[in-house]
């Protein structure tokens, strides 16, 4: 399955955390990590390997909405700072959106992301 991780800049460290914390589900269970330009960059460096698309605020949340509205990409994790303004706030609020839109299962915090991981560890 294809999982999308996204962090806005407050986040990034705790998105390397949960990746880190969950690297045995993430290396045994098939899973293909996309993600949005420098939180792959940031994945990458944790030696994680991942698809990286645009960076957020030049179009990168738009592409992996495009992706899950497609049926390309079946789980969104995306830590979102909620004490930092956004330029690109639409394309974010355009994102979760279209999970709401497809049923597609999105975590938008690291405890909420912690449960689908187990449900996949299943
Ligand atoms: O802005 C983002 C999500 O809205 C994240 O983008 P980056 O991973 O490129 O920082």
């Amino acid at each position: 399955m294809e999982i999308a991780i996204i962090a806005h800049d407050g986040k990034k460290a705790e998105m390397v955390q949960f990746l880190n914390e969950h690297k045995e589900v993430l290396l045994t269970k098939n899973i293909k990590l996309v993600s949005t330009g420098t939180t792959g960059s940031k994945a990458e460096k944790a030696g994680f390997v991942v698809t990286k698309f645009l960076s957020g605020p030049i179009g990168g949340d738009a592409q992996i909405a495009a992706r899950v509205a497609e049926g390309k990409c079946n789980m969104v994790l995306f830590f979102r700072d909620p004490h930092a303004k956004h330029p690109h706030e639409p394309d974010i609020i355009m994102l979760l959106r279209i999970c709401d839109v497809h049923n597609v299962p999105l975590a938008t915090n690291p405890a909420s992301a912690d449960l689908l991981m187990k449900a996949i560890a299943i």
